[in-house]
Parts: C-alpha cells; structure tokens; sequence
C-alpha cells in the first residue's frame, strides 16, 4: 500500500532541542509539522485543527501526556496517537497504548525508529479509512430506527442523509405502517437540528377545534378550559423539527394559518395579540395520494407545494423483498426477549409465507404477527401453523380478513372484540382461537347466503368495533390494525356510497 506522503503532525515535545531534532525527522518523512511544547498550547491547536498524528511526550510541565490522550480519545477520535517516553516511564506508555495510543517510541530513538513508527501509523490509518468508505458502499441492513436493506430502502436512506442538514421541508408518503414517523425521527437525528427538539403532531387525532392551540399554544382565557398561557408545538420546536402527520387531515381553515406560519416563521396563540418568530424545519406526513386531495380541494395547493419541497416515499413491505424475513427475525428476537420464550429462528415454510403475504398493515402488521405467535406458542422455531389463518388462506391474500387484535390490546379489549367476532370461523374446521374476523363471520347476522358489497361489510366491521371502544376511534383503529385517519378517510367514503346507493 502506498502511504500518503501529504500528512500532519502535531508534536508535543518540552525540550526544545529534541522537538527541533524530531521535527527534522518527521519533515524528512514527509510531514507537516507543528511543534508544541506544553499541554495546553498542544489542545488549543487541536481545537483550532485537527492533526493525522499526534507525536506526545507523556511527562509535560503543565499536565501528563496521559490527561491529553484521554481527551483526544473523546473528543477527536480521528488523530492516531504516538506516545513518546523515557525508560522509567515505559510502564506508563504500555498504560497509555490500552486507552487507544497507537505505538510509543522510548527515547532516546533515532530518525529510523520514528520512521517506522509514523509509516506503520499512516498505514494504519489507511485501512480504516478504507474500511469505512468500504463500509458506507454497503447496503445498510440497519439505518437510525430502520430494520431493511432491500434497494428501495437504501434509496430512503439516502435521500434521509442528503436532507437531514438542510432546512428544506420534506413530505414523506406511504401507506399505513410503513414507517414514515420513524423518517421523520431519522430526518431529525441525523440533521444539525438533532440537539434541539423534535415535536410531533398528530393532525388526526386532535379533536379539529383544539389543534390551533396545539400548534400555536394559547393565552390564558383565550377558550373555556384555557387556565393558563400554554406554548404549542410550533414554539416546543424553536431550532428543531415540527413533525405533521396526517397532514391531510388537517381542517382547510387551519390550513391557511399554517401556510402563513410556514411562509414567515411568526405567529400568535391563540387569544393572543403578539407575534412569536421561530425557526422550524418542516417534515410533514400522510398515507393518503396528497396530489388527490388538492385536486379535491381538501388539501390548499399553495400549502401543497410549500410542504411537498422534498418529498421521500416510503415503499409497502410488500414490495422490500428479503427485508420482510429480516424485520420478522429481528422482531422475533426482541418479543423473545420481552416475554421470556425460547423461539430461535422461522422455519423455511414460514418464511416463504411470510415473504409472499400482502402486508396491509405494513411493518404494524408485521410486528403485531410476530407478537402473536411468540404469545400464543412455546417452542424454538415458528412454524407455518402457528401463522394466523389470514396470511395462510388464499382468501386473506385479498385482504379480505382484518386482523382484529392488535399488540397493544388488552384482555379487556379482547373480551369485547371477542363478541364482535362470535361467529368465527377457521380453515382446519377446528376450533377458532377467535383472534380473527374472517369473511364468513361478516354473515354473522343470519344473512347467510346474501353476498353484501365489500366496503359494506368492513363498514360493519370497523362501526361494531368503534362500538365495542366505546366510540373511541384511535382505540379501535389500533385493535383493527389500521391507523385512526384510515377511519375517518373510511367514514367520508361510505357517506359517499350511501349518497350514491340511496
Ligand atoms: N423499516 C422498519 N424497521 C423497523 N421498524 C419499523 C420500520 N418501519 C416501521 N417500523 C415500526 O413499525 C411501526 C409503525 O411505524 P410508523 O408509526 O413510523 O408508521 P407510519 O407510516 O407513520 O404509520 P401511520 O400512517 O399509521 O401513522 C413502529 O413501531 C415503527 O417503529
């Protein structure tokens, strides 16, 4: 391997004799040197530079070379560091290779002892360096809360990287559980924003006449309930990131303030007369086509387009390949963990149903499946039998079952959802764990043998459920598996169907 005969050094050397002597060696190899001969001016240069090497006498007049090691150690982990000692310090110079020295030279040494040194240094530091470029060409399997390393990915996380320093707004869209509120976190902790905070806001879940103030915060008395001035997001976010989920949700009225807020950085709570000026950068998300949605009018265009600057669309599991096996795997670890079963691997059957299933529900669905079977079996490998009957029925591949348990369920919920679903109905003809609607069961009301229009009968599905919440929609929508504003998107449609059929 070629060295690189363009490096730097700094040289931290109290007599100014042997450092003029060291400096020559050096230069004759090729260095830029600067010498120093105390710690301080040695971490004062650092700070204003940082060398290859740092060649570091360990007895200084105003502090141990072992103090400065240290500090390069956390703060400068890209200097390689040569101890320099005398014999009655080798003891301490062995010490100082175990913190992270590269090698030490005792003196008194001569031009081509150092030379060796320095080249098996920059040799060194070569390999590492190559290394991690080799490193970076590599498809990453893990990336800042992400589990995949299927193509598609890798182009998210490449786009993540390229935008994470910019203020640019970015629109991340995909379906359902595909992970686009882990982007926005990977957006943000992988910018210069990262120390300051990340604010998330669910524009679907907030009640529509409560979100300005979420937002935006409010003075005291500004509404009945308003006790005392609160700040909202947009003020929580001064210097870091504001998260819009469900952006597409939001009310039109709202819409039109938060374009003003985007376009100028500045303004009130609610009630409140004083403008506020922050600096926030944007990420927005939605599972609906925004596009269609402006075309709907339910979606400002020029809002649209302030948001949308850079937008990254996160791809069904479905379409990521081997990333579905590897996700189960690394899933199937964690929940054996949590609940202390022995499962080791997915037998070769389960992977292939698992490889070839839908996914609706996307990475949601995926980790409530895993969930269930680690909860329900006991052995070491998952087999094809203890899938849920929705990913092993070709009826299911439709997606015609919706699974009506989910992780966060408790036995309560389940009692109730139970009911729900007495009449179930199981492949085997065995007995049905009643975990699970299956197409049959929506007949369940002695309607036998009338076929009922598809959206009909999941309309009746998600209303038994809500019911079974006690109107409580985000409830139901995370026992139906689906997210809340899939809901409410559901609920418009069958307005629309109703309007059309009556
Ligand atoms: N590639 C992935 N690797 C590991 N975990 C993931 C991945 N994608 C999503 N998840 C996990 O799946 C769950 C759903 O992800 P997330 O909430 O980000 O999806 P979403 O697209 O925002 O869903 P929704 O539109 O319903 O709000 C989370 O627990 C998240 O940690």
């Amino acid at each position: 391997m070629e060295i690189d005969h363009s490096f730097t050094v700094l040289l931290v050397e109290d007599s100014m004799s042997l450092g003029a002597l060291y400096t020559e060696y050096l230069r004759a190899e090729g260095a830029k040197v600067t010498h120093v001969n105390h710690g301080e001016d040695a971490l004062a240069e650092m700070e204003r530079w940082q060398p290859d090497l740092l060649v570091l006498d360990i007895k200084l007049p105003d502090m141990s070379g072992m103090d400065i090691l240290q500090k390069v150690q956390s703060n400068y982990t890209d200097i390689t560091v040569i101890m320099i000692t005398a014999h009655g310090t080798i003891d301490l110079a062995v010490e100082s290779m175990k913190s992270g020295a590269f090698d030490f030279l005792v003196k008194p040494f001569d031009a081509k002892r150092l030379s060796i040194t320095v080249r098996n240094a920059l040799k060194q530091r070569q390999l590492v360096n190559l290394v991690a470029k080799y490193e970076q060409s590599l498809p990453k399997a893990n990336y800042k809360g992400f589990v995949g390393e299927s193509l598609s990915m890798q182009a998210v996380y490449k786009t993540i990287d390229c935008v994470a320093n910019s203020k640019a707004s970015v629109f991340i869209v995909g379906e359902s559980g595909t992970g686009k509120e882990v982007c926005a976190h990977a957006i943000h902790h992988a910018g210069n924003r990262r120390d300051n905070a990340f604010v998330a806001l669910n524009c679907a879940s907030i009640p529509k006449d409560l979100i300005e103030s979420e937002i935006f915060g409010h003075t005291k008395g500004a509404f009945t309930g308003a006790v005392a001035n609160r700040d909202g997001a947009a003020s929580r976010a001064d210097g870091g990131t504001l998260f819009l989920d469900e952006i597409c949700e939001m009310d039109l009225e709202l819409q039109s303030k938060l374009l003003r807020f985007i376009q100028t950085g500045i303004f009130q709570k609610v009630g409140g007369t004083k403008e506020e000026r922050v600096d926030v950068r944007f990420v927005s998300a939605t599972n609906r086509i925004p596009w269609e949605e402006v075309k709907h009018g339910r979606f400002r265009e020029d809002l649209f387009y302030r948001l949308h600057v850079i937008p990254i669309e996160l791809p069904p599991l479905r379409m990521r390949g081997k990333d579905i096996t590897l996700l189960a795997n690394k899933l199937l670890k964690e929940y054996n963990n949590e609940e202390g079963k022995q499962f080791k691997s997915l037998s070769s059957d389960t992977k292939k149903i698992l490889q070839s299933y839908d996914w609706p529900g996307n990475v949601r669905q995926l980790q409530n499946i895993i969930r269930q079977v680690v909860v329900l079996n006991s052995s070491d490998i998952v087999e094809a039998s203890m899938l849920p009957p929705q990913l092993t029925s070709t009826l299911s591949r439709t997606s015609l079952v919706q699974p009506l348990i989910g992780v966060q369920s408790t036995a309560e919920d389940n009692r109730g959802l139970t009911d729900v679903v007495s009449c179930l109905s199981s492949e085997d003809g065995k007995e049905d764990t009643g975990l699970y609607q299956t197409e049959a069961s929506l007949s369940c009301s002695g309607e036998d043998d009338k076929i009922i229009p598809l959206w009909l009968s999941e309309k009746h599905t998600i209303e038994a459920a809500i019911k079974q919440c006690d109107g409580n929609v985000p409830k139901a929508a995370a026992l139906l598996d689906i997210s809340a504003s899939t809901i409410y998107r559901k609920r418009q449609s069958w307005e629309e169907q109703q309007k059309v059929t009556s």
